[in-house]
């Protein structure tokens, strides 16, 4: 008598029935929770610390250009370590939706330049400003894990900016967050595309090494 063929086991990001997208809500909703106490709590010159720690860290990032993001609500600051990127010879951008569904333009930030209102509350340079392909990309986030899964607002724009990059030239990319954003799995499919580190006010962590440097 044969024996019936094992059954196909659930991927692990469909469980109980939650499909990814159910998951990454639910994760979601968790991580901006988790997020605002977090940046209530925090020390009020947390993007200093993390500036400090990305130098002592990662002095090797200079001369290049960088994807910066002015940010919004509870996300990290990432302005001083813009302004310390800067002061090592990088060109600066910053992410504008052109349109919704659609990969994000960076356009060149000049330090006192006038930044107009995007979409979410977000600020970008004008239109007449040029626009760059960064070779980093510092990406904002809800969540992450030690393997490089992000989660974000969810709607896709690094991801699909990411793959379109990627399919063109080497990019890297960072990932802002307090260190308390982490957890312990991001579900992804496909589509998502991870991190190559990410640089918290505590440490930097390189995605999959199963390891951190830094304080
Ligand atoms: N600072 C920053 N700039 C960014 C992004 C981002 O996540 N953060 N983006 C990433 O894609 C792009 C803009 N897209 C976005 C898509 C959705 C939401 C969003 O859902 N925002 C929440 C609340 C934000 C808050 O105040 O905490 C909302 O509107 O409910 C924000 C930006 C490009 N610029
Ligand atoms: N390269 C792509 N082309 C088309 N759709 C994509 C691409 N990447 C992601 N998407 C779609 O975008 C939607 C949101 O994706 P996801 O939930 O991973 O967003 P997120 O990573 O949280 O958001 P973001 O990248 O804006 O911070 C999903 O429906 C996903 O399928």
């Amino acid at each position: 008598m044969k024996t019936p063929p094992e059954p196909a086991r659930a991927p692990a990001t469909e469980s109980q029935g939650e499909s990814l997208a159910q998951i990454k809500r639910r994760l979601r909703s968790e991580a901006q929770g988790r997020r605002r106490r977090l940046a209530a709590e925090a020390a009020p010159r947390v993007g200093e610390h993390l500036r400090d720690v990305f130098a002592a860290t990662l002095p090797v990032i200079k001369d290049c250009t960088v994807a910066a993001y002015w940010p919004i609500g509870d996300e990290m600051d990432v302005l001083p370590l813009t302004e310390y990127l800067r002061s090592r010879g990088c060109t600066i951008g910053l992410p504008a939706v052109e349109r919704p569904g659609q990969p994000l333009t960076f356009r060149r930030w000049w330090a006192p330049a006038r930044l107009i209102e995007g979409p979410y509350g977000t600020r970008h340079p004008e239109p007449d400003a040029p626009t760059l392909t960064p070779d980093w990309l510092l990406v904002p986030l809800l969540a992450f894990d030690r393997d490089g899964w992000r989660l974000g607002y969810g709607g896709g724009y690094y991801d699909r900016s990411l793959a379109g990059l990627r399919a063109k030239s080497p990019v890297r990319t960072i990932g802002i967050a307090y260190a308390g954003q982490e957890i312990s799995r991001v579900p992804h499919d496909h589509l998502d595309q991870p991190l190559d580190l990410i640089a918290t006010e505590r440490h930097v962590i390189v995605a999959g090494a199963g390891g951190r440097s830094g304080q």
